[in-house]
């Protein structure tokens, strides 16, 4: 491991170089581990704590298949599905791994009593297999978590309705928590190259996602002057999709729950910005009953904030505890577009709302790899940037993980997987400069 990082560290390693470095036998990487996927049994959500399922373990190297790439992982990020993977929610993810692992002799590689866990990453590639001609091993990249198939023709107008379409480190295993990733090749994009590792490792996952679910034909479509509701927008997905509507031209109304994140985004530039904390909304009675005049008193700060007008697109993922609101808040035609249900699955919302007015609700995922790549482009262009906030070692991952699960995080929380410190492989130093308080603006808050 130690000569593929000075390989990585050194500015003169060429392809051959690389090509011609040993592969390690085994490596460091984060898991959760099978047989304690009843540790949390009979627990409160938020009471399941991450850093008791999440290991550090050494794991072999696994074989490299057809069209796939071995990436060393200089860094990664946490996503809350490895939030969802370590407390075992909705379900184990090891169901994944044996189902995907039915599905061919390559693929049972995956059904493993361990899952390596993790959908984004930053680093090198090492190896390519058969098949693979348009990345070669030295290529910096970063990896999007579509994996797919492909042999069904239902995937060929959009890579995500592939009936084989998994979340790479969610879905499948040998993710991008490690020290080395398995990939198919075509989740391999350029890195970003003004960007340091850890920087590189925080959009991918929550970039694309925001992308499709906003600004795709797939999704929403925002247009110039759209009222965006956006939740949590100061977070992994919101921070991206509170830049999207900004740089779009459409006007987002960011909602926060506390002064500190309002400050986030006013600094990314939004000035309609709702403190769900201080205003105390209370969309629910009681476990089974919302209220109404909440979602009633929420519009009205909507339209305090728009001048008198209602949202034209709501940019819906808390789930259960918002949904009924995000479909009342949401103006005649509008949409209410859905990727996540982190307060609950089962949603209810008054249907009257929706048909009279002809509302649209649309579920989102991820985003095909067209997408991602525009999303991943948008990266290294400068125009949309990394919100990376706290950095943490491999070692520290499920304290990393507990911090987004508790909501004690801003923006995207990174880990350091094979870069000894931060802010190394920034190649362009002159971009950099033009964007570096944008890049910072969520850092050590
Ligand atoms: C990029 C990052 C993303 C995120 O962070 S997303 C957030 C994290 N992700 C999640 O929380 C999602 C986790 N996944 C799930 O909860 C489950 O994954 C699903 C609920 C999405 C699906 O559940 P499942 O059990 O995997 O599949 P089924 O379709 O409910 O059950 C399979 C059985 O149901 C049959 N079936 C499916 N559709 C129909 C139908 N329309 N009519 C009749 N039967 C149907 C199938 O055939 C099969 O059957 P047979 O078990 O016998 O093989
Ligand atoms: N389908 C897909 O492709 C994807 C789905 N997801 C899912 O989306 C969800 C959010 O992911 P991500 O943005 O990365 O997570 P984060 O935790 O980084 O951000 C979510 C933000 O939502 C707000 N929030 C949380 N709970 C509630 C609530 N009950 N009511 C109102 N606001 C709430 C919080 O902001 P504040 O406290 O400031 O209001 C929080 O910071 C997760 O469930 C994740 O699994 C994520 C990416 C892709």
């Amino acid at each position: 491991m130690k000569d593929i990082l000075d390989a990585i560290q050194s500015p003169d390693s060429t392809s051959a170089d690389f090509a011609a470095l040993p592969l390690p036998e085994s490596y460091r990487a984060i898991t959760v581990h099978k047989d304690e996927t009843e540790m949390f049994a009979g627990m409160a959500t938020r009471e399941k704590d991450p850093r008791k399922s999440i290991h550090l373990d050494e794991v072999p190297l696994p074989e490299l298949g057809p069209g796939e790439a071995l990436v060393a992982v200089m860094a990664s990020s946490v996503n809350y599905n490895s939030v969802w993977t370590s407390i075992f929610e909705p379900l184990s993810t090891f169901g994944f791994l044996e189902r995907y692992g039915r599905t061919s002799e390559l693929a049972k590689r995956h059904d493993l009593p361990y899952h390596i866990i993790g959908s984004d990453l930053a680093g090198v590639v090492l190896r390519t297999g058969p098949g693979v001609n348009a990345w070669k091993p030295g290529d910096e990249v970063v990896a999007h978590c579509l994996s797919v198939e492909l042999e069904s023709s239902d995937g060929h107008n959009d890579t995500m309705l592939d009936p084989e379409q998994r979340i790479w480190g969610f879905e499948t295993n040998f993710g991008g928590l490690a020290e080395v990733a398995l990939v198919k090749s075509n989740q391999l994009m350029p890195k970003p190259d003004h960007l340091s590792w850890e920087e590189a490792a925080a959009p991918g996952l929550v970039n694309s996602t925001a992308y499709r679910q906003l600004v795709s034909r797939n999704g929403a479509a925002m247009k110039q002057g759209d009222n965006v509701l956006i939740w949590g927008a100061s977070g992994g997905l919101g921070s991206y999709a509170t830049q999207f509507a900004l740089a779009g031209g459409a006007n987002p109304i960011c909602v926060v729950s506390s002064e500190q994140k309002a400050d986030i985004c006013r600094a990314m530039g939004a000035d309609a910005i709702i403190d769900r904390n201080a205003e105390g909304y209370k969309f629910w009675k009681d476990e089974n009953t919302q209220d109404p005049k909440e979602w009633k008193r929420f519009g009205k700060r909507i339209r305090e904030l728009t001048g008198g007008e209602d949202i034209d697109i709501v940019f819906e993922h808390p789930g259960r505890e918002t949904f009924g609101a995000s479909v009342f808040v949401t103006r005649k035609g509008g949409t209410i577009t859905t990727c996540a249900s982190t307060s609950g699955y089962m949603h209810e919302y008054d249907n009257r709302y929706l048909w009279m007015s002809l509302k649209r609700i649309i579920g989102s995922h991820f985003a095909n790899y067209r997408e991602a790549w525009e999303a991943n482009r948008l990266i290294a262009k400068g125009k949309i940037h990394p919100t990376l906030s706290k950095v943490y070692s491999l070692e520290e991952t499920g304290q990393a993980a507990y911090d987004v699960h508790r909501n004690l995080h801003q923006g995207k929380v990174g880990v350091l997987a094979l870069a000894p410190e931060e802010g190394l492989g920034v190649r362009d130093h002159d971009k950099r400069a033009q964007h570096i308080d944008a890049i910072n603006r969520f850092r050590n808050i």
